[in-house]
């Protein structure tokens, strides 16, 4: 069996990777898309040969010949369109951040579990063999006992006022939502639980939501976590640094995986680059998850984990 799937959004992520990787996957077909202008949804379809077109979602939705929708839509359509989903009987996979705050995570959650359908949200980044390696170097102990985690991460783009980017209503928040959601879902996957965290935001002049965003954690296991994420610079890292009692990793680009590790035995350095797809593999899962009836590897209480966190972070900020 083939997982029909269609698309509802076709911006920037599903034109750059989304729609690809469900043509790369032999067990998924893109069959519909949606997006509401006309001329750019028509674009989109004979680019990528998808043979039914929508200007409104809840008509793809209905769409009989579909098993799975991927919400490539902005964080505030997330909600609505995942529960139109989930009723109509459509596995979801949702972009990330997942929604605007952890009561939509919840919503969208009971509304899949009630429906019978699975729920994904698309932090790719779980699937990443730099991430295995550095998960497999913690729990081997070679790094001795973890102290701390940090990521800098941004992204160069000056947004305007009218972005949904920058509008708290509709991106959830600023940076720290848009590209510190990715690597905080890392931090939860790698060191497991925080349960404190304190964040500054760096007002933007320009824009409602904050321009940078600067958290510090603590981990249950005892670790500290340091994101620092930001909009509209010159360029934009995607750095990891992680120090344990007995070794140092360091990962200049996480897109590229080239790993730096520094132990008493010496210096090391280490390629394992991800998928040329960043989302291939994330596709691939959830559709053998609907055919073999499992859960994702990426669920929807799994995403629900970092907007959590974000939300802690957002309800103590200072500005
Ligand atoms: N995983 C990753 O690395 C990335 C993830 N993202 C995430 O993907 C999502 C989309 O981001 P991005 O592609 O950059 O956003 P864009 O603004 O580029 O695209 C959004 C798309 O959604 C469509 N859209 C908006 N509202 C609706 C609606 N009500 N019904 C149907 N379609 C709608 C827009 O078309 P129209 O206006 O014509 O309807 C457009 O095609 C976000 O959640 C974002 O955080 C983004 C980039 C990278
Ligand atoms: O990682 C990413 C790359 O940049 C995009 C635009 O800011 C983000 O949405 C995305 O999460």
């Amino acid at each position: 069996m083939t997982i029909r799937w269609g698309l509802i959004g076709a911006g920037d992520i599903a034109n750059k990777r989304v729609a690809a990787a469900i043509q790369m996957d032999p067990n998924s077909k893109l069959v519909a898309v949606c997006r509401r202008s006309e001329p750019q949804l028509q674009q989109f379809a004979d680019h990528f040969a998808v043979s039914h077109r929508f200007t409104d979602a809840d008509d793809l939705i209905a769409s009989p010949d579909l098993d799975a929708v991927y919400v490539a839509t902005p964080v505030d359509c997330h909600l609505p369109q995942t529960l139109a989903a989930a009723r109509a009987g459509k596995h979801v996979l949702v972009e990330k951040p997942m929604a605007v705050d952890p009561v939509q995570c919840d919503q969208m959650i009971t509304a899949c579990d009630r429906a019978g359908v699975y729920l994904g949200v698309a932090y790719y980044r779980r699937f990443y063999p730099v991430v295995a390696r550095i998960q497999q170097l913690v729990r081997s102990g070679q790094l001795g006992r973890i102290l701390s985690i940090a990521c800098v991460t941004g992204n160069p783009n000056s947004f305007p006022a009218d972005d949904w980017r920058v509008i708290r209503a509709r991106g959830g928040g600023g940076p720290l939502m848009d590209v510190g959601s990715h690597r905080l879902d890392l931090f939860l996957q790698l060191l497991g639980e925080v349960h404190s965290v304190k964040a500054m935001l760096v007002d933007s002049p320009d824009y409602e939501a904050e321009q940078v965003a600067t958290l510090v954690m603590q981990f249950t296991a005892g670790a500290h976590g340091v994101l620092q994420s930001y909009f509209g610079t010159v360029d934009t890292p995607d750095r990891l640094e992680m120090i344990g009692t007995d070794g140092r990793i360091t990962v200049e680009d996480l897109n590229q995986g080239d790993l730096g590790l520094y132990t008493a035995a010496g210096q090391k350095q280490e390629s394992h680059p991800p998928a040329s797809n960043l989302h291939a593999p994330l596709i691939e899962d959830f559709s053998a998850a609907i055919l073999q009836h499992r859960t994702p590897t990426i669920s929807g209480r799994i995403g629900k984990q970092t907007n959590d966190l974000i939300q802690m972070a957002y309800e103590n900020a200072i500005s």
